[in-house]
């Protein structure tokens, strides 16, 4: 299978499938079907097999005020793990991802924000549709990238065909707005879902971890969050930086605010209930931090463990999935102290830190400050983000805090 690989100014974009043909299918969205839209069916209703109302009537059931979006949230981030996978198989057989040397965005990208966008619409009945996502659709209208979109088109089309809930098909001019839906600014009122579509691009190129991170704000508040992490073992990664052997791998985790957090297989095994480490001796503990040195500073976070008396070396990994690892205890703290100058987005800690808090574990910036989702698409914090169980937060915030001054110190000498 032969891969396509495009560059345009400021993203790389990778395409390598075998391109479908398209099928006969509804047009999205409807109604009114817009001009742009592929009129492959005279029927314009739409037609799912989880329909708002099934969801609806789930949620009633559960006593959890937020079960009908958790459900469509799990199922929106598992129709796009799907997409992701196929893509990431076709990339690493054909070798692509060692042209990726800066920051990078794929047909996957913009294919997983397509559909969860897509289906958390078709799924969520309740209110106005805002969604905070990374990706937009400013590269894909410049000229050069035409073909890009169409394997985009392709892709998205595919997936939704194959995965069967959705008789619905994307026309190019539909792909690019329904990208462009992610642009809303978010803030302190209202509902807005926040959704990363591919959380750890470089991970996922080098054919390592990443995540599909997608949560719902509340009047400012985390209420919801969802993680897909298709390469994640599912019981745990206690082998540092490898996988169990045996283990069932793609792990979901969940989490609803004051309802705890839970992880089940990507194809659908019973979500079991999960909570953060109990290990209250700094010596007995591992830290997980980003594989790449340049999305977190390895000399802070190595002075961190070091004046904690952590003996084990950083358990390294792309992702939102160090939050899921954290969660359910396959390490006991996450520390994250990107380079001067970077602003976190909301999308990278939204879900994550809901899965954690919701497992009892606690997630603050560097000062101890809980972090504020509520400001639009950056997080304003303090330094840099740290999580850990209740019982080592106050001797990790005293390391954290410590070895900042100090750096801080050397840096005024030089
Ligand atoms: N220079 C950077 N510093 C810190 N984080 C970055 C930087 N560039 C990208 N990121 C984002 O950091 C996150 C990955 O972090 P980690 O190092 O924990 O895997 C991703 O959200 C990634 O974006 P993206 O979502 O595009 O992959
Ligand atoms: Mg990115
Ligand atoms: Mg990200
Ligand atoms: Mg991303």
């Amino acid at each position: 299978m032969a891969a396509r690989v495009g560059l345009l100014p400021h993203a790389i974009l990778v395409s390598s499938r075998a391109l479908p043909t398209p099928r006969a299918r509804v047009p999205y969205p409807l109604p009114p079907v817009p001009s742009y839209l592929r009129h492959a069916s005279s029927s314009a209703s739409r037609s799912c097999r989880a329909s708002p109302r099934f969801v609806a009537v789930r949620a009633m059931a559960s006593g959890n005020p937020y079960a009908a979006e958790l459900a469509a949230a799990k199922k929106a981030v598992t129709l796009a793990a799907k997409l992701c996978q196929t893509v990431q198989q076709d990339i690493m057989h054909s070798g692509v991802q060692a042209k990726a040397d800066k920051s990078p965005v794929t047909v996957a990208d913009y294919g997983s924000q397509i559909l969860v966008g897509f289906s958390l619409k078709m799924d969520v009945s309740s209110g106005p549709f805002s969604l905070v996502a990374e990706e937009d659709s400013d590269e894909l209208r410049k000229d050069g990238a035409e073909e890009i979109l169409e394997d985009i088109t392709d892709l998205v089309n595919e997936t939704i065909f194959d995965d069967g809930s959705y008789n619905i098909s994307f026309t190019k001019e539909g792909i690019l707005s329904a990208i462009d839906d992610g642009k809303s600014e978010g803030g302190p009122s209202g509902r807005h879902w926040v959704l990363d579509p591919i959380d750890g691009t470089k991970g996922f190129l080098r054919g390592d971890q990443y995540a599909i991170a997608l949560a719902l704000l509340d009047e400012g508040k985390v209420v919801l969050g969802v993680l897909a992490c298709p390469n994640l073992p599912l019981s745990s990664i206690n082998n540092i930086n490898g996988n169990s052997s045996g283990d069932k791998v793609g792990a979901l985790f969940s989490a609803t605010i004051g309802c705890g957090a839970q992880v089940e297989s990507l194809d659908g095994s019973p979500p079991q209930k999960i909570s953060v480490c109990s290990i209250d001796n700094p010596v007995n503990a591992s830290f997980f931090e980003s594989y790449e040195s340049a999305h977190s500073m390895h000399d802070l976070t190595g002075s961190i463990a070091e004046k904690l008396g952590v003996q084990a070396p950083p358990v390294r990994i792309d992702s939102q999935a160090k939050y899921g690892a954290l969660a359910r205890g396959d390490g006991a703290i996450y520390l994250r102290f990107p380079h001067k100058g970077y602003r976190e987005k909301i999308w990278d800690h939204a879900a994550g830190s809901i899965v954690v808090t919701e497992a009892g574990g606690i997630v603050t910036d560097a000062a101890g400050n809980d972090l504020d989702f509520s400001k639009g698409r950056f997080l304003d914090l303090d330094t840099g983000i740290i999580a850990t169980n209740k019982e080592l937060m106050p001797s990790l915030l005293k390391a954290v805090q410590e070895a900042i001054k100090e750096t801080n110190q050397a840096a005024s000498l030089l």
